[in-house]
This record gives C-alpha cells, sequence and structure tokens, in this order.
C-alpha cells in the first residue's frame, strides 16, 4: 500500500501542448491518485492567489483563505487525509513551467517555498511542433475568443492566417527564433529544485505506442503508485493534430531549413542541460526530435514544398 507523508504529493507543471491533460486524466482514475479540480488550479499562477502579480519586491506569499480553499476544495485534504494519506493529491497547470510574465524563478522559488518537498512532472515537446500546436491551439481561441481573451501582436498573424493571408510559417517564425524561454524555464526550475524531484517526460516518448506503458509506469512508481491498478491507456485529450490539418502543414523546403536553424540548436542545448543533470543522454533525448526533423525533410517534394507533421 503507498503511504505518502505529504499531500499534495506531485505536480505536472507542463509545458502546455505536451499532453500534460492526458497525463493528468490517466492518474486521476488510478485508486492511488487524487487529481485536483480542475486540472489546472491555476493556484501559485498569474491568475491565482498566491503571489504579488504587480509588485516584484513584495515576498511570495498565499493568502490563508485561499489556501484554505486551495487545499480543501481544489486538493481535496478531506479526501486524502480519510485515505490515510495513500492517496497522491495532484495538480496540473502547464502554466508553471513558465508562464510567468515575472520570470519562472519566481513561480520555481515561490512554489518551492510552499511546498518544498513536491515532485515535478515536465513534460517537453520537440519546439517546431511544440509552437505550432500552442498556435493553433490560440487560432481556435481566437475564432471563440472568451471575453478574458486578449489578443497579442503574434496573434495577428493567426487572424491572417485564417483568412488565407498568411501561413503558420510566418506565424511561428519568431517565436521559434525567440523559443529561449522554453530552456530558460526549465533551467531555472533545475537550478532551484533537487534533481531527484524532477521526472522530465519526453512528449514523444509519452504518447509512441512501442514507449507510452514504459513511461507511464516510470511516472508511476515516480510518485509511489502502484502501476497494476487503474487502467493502462494513455487517452488522447485536447488533440487538435487529427482535425486542424492532419496532414501537415504546407511550407517551403528553405522555410522549414530556416526554422530547423532555430529549433535544433535549442533542441541540443534542452539535450545537453538534460544529459548535465543526469536525466537522458544528449543523443537518446535528441534521437525521437531529430526522427521528426527527417521525415518531415524527406516529405519535401521536387516543388521544395515540404509536409510539415506535428510530433
Ligand atoms: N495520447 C496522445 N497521443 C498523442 N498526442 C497526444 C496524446 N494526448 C495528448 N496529445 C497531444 O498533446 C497536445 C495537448 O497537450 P496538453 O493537453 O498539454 O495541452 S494544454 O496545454 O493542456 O492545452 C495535443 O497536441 P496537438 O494535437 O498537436 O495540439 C494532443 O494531440
Amino acid at each position: 500500500m503507498r503511504a505518502s507523508s505529504t499531500s499534495p504529493t506531485f505536480f505536472i507543471i507542463g509545458y502546455p501542448k505536451c499532453a500534460t491533460t492526458s497525463l493528468h486524466a490517466y492518474l486521476e482514475k488510478r485508486p492511488q491518485a487524487l487529481g485536483s479540480t480542475p486540472k489546472e488550479t491555476q493556484f501559485f499562477g498569474r491568475n491565482g492567489k498566491c503571489w504579488h502579480a504587480n509588485n516584484t519586491l513584495e515576498p511570495w506569499g498565499c493568502g490563508v483563505e485561499e489556501t484554505a480553499n486551495y487545499i480543501q476544495n481544489m486538493m481535496f485534504r478531506d479526501d486524502t487525509v480519510a485515505s490515510g494519506l495513500t492517496q497522491a493529491a495532484f495538480e496540473s497547470t502547464t502554466d508553471y513551467s513558465w508562464g510567468d510574465p515575472m520570470g519562472p524563478a519566481v513561480m520555481a522559488t515561490g512554489i518551492r517555498r510552499e511546498l518544498p518537498w513536491l515532485k515535478l512532472i515536465p513534460s517537453l515537446r520537440e519546439p517546431i511542433s511544440h509552437e505550432i500546436s500552442g498556435r493553433v491551439h490560440t487560432m481556435e481561441m481566437l475564432k471563440k475568443r472568451p471575453a478574458w481573451f486578449r489578443p497579442g501582436p503574434a496573434d495577428e498573424c493567426l487572424m491572417q492566417l485564417e483568412q488565407g493571408n498568411a501561413t503558420m510559417y510566418d506565424c511561428v517564425r519568431d517565436l521559434i527564433k525567440d523559443k529561449e524561454g522554453y530552456i530558460e524555464a526549465m533551467a531555472v526550475w533545475l537550478a532551484t529544485w533537487p534533481t531527484e524531484q524532477f521526472m522530465i517526460i519526453q512528449f514523444e516518448n509519452l504518447t509512441a505506442d512501442a514507449s507510452h506503458t514504459a513511461v507511464l509506469n516510470d511516472v508511476m512508481r515516480f510518485v509511489d503508485i502502484d502501476p497494476s491498478k487503474g487502467p493502462q491507456e494513455l487517452p488522447q485529450a485536447n488533440s487538435r493534430k487529427g482535425d486542424v490539418n492532419p496532414e501537415g502543414w504546407r511550407m517551403k523546403k528553405a522555410e522549414f531549413m530556416e526554422l530547423l536553424s532555430y529549433a535544433q540548436p535549442l533542441s541540443e542545448r534542452i539535450a545537453a542541460m538534460l544529459e548535465r543533470h543526469g536525466f537522458y543522454k544528449a543523443d537518446d533525448w535528441l534521437a525521437a526530435w531529430r526522427a521528426s526533423w527527417k521525415s518531415n525533410l524527406d516529405s519535401c517534394e521536387a516543388t521544395g514544398i515540404c509536409n510539415v507533421v506535428l510530433t
């Protein structure tokens, strides 16, 4: 029987568009896990109740009432206690990984101050696919346009894309070029928390038929949940690649090569960082990402047009 002396036990901290919803759904079906409601509580995030959004000088701190609400109503404290702490409570706010406008250090340090025992699970995806997946998500937001959603300058391009006046390349080029935050955020988390409190997942490993069972079993062992109890299949939540351009994104070869010229060095630095911290051999980490780049390059026709399929 699992016995945890700490609650909450773990956070899936991101990144957005890296199958975090599927992983959350998979884990919360396990009798030994207790997923938050909602999946993304945002409690420690920029829209949450546990930070000082407008004043970097004020110390991090969570209000007593808000904390009680978080622990009691979102993280189901009573249920966890009633289980004799045999259930691992967790939440999956993807913004925790990098969604802090004051920098990831505020979030990483703040959460460590509040819950220093937490186990942390980030999932990372090949940068070009990651960015395009995010843009497709935002395109849908722009169509529905909830009242709180404020389109930024980069979103203008998506509106143009919608009208056939721009391409996906146009809309991701600068974002991928400036995707420094992808590695910076992870570097900050790794510098702020002990290595052994992380399990870093690669999206492509988590979602591939050949490897997903092994990854899920590793996750469960990491958070001390018995892998034999509960359903085995990873759901496919938030999937847009099946509906929006399932055949891939058409792009000139020179355009794809340009994206690659930004994504590849970034990926290599991510892999080197993960190797330095003892998580993966850099080449092992890069294998799936290199395979995606190669298969997209192989798709290029004699006309110089390629078909970029997301991982
Ligand atoms: N089981 C499985 N197999 C393959 N792919 C999967 C799976 N589960 C989730 N996904 C893909 O993950 C993307 C959604 O990630 P998130 O749920 O983290 O997105 S969100 O940030 O919470 O909105 C989304 O990617 P895109 O379709 O490219 O947008 C999903 O298709």
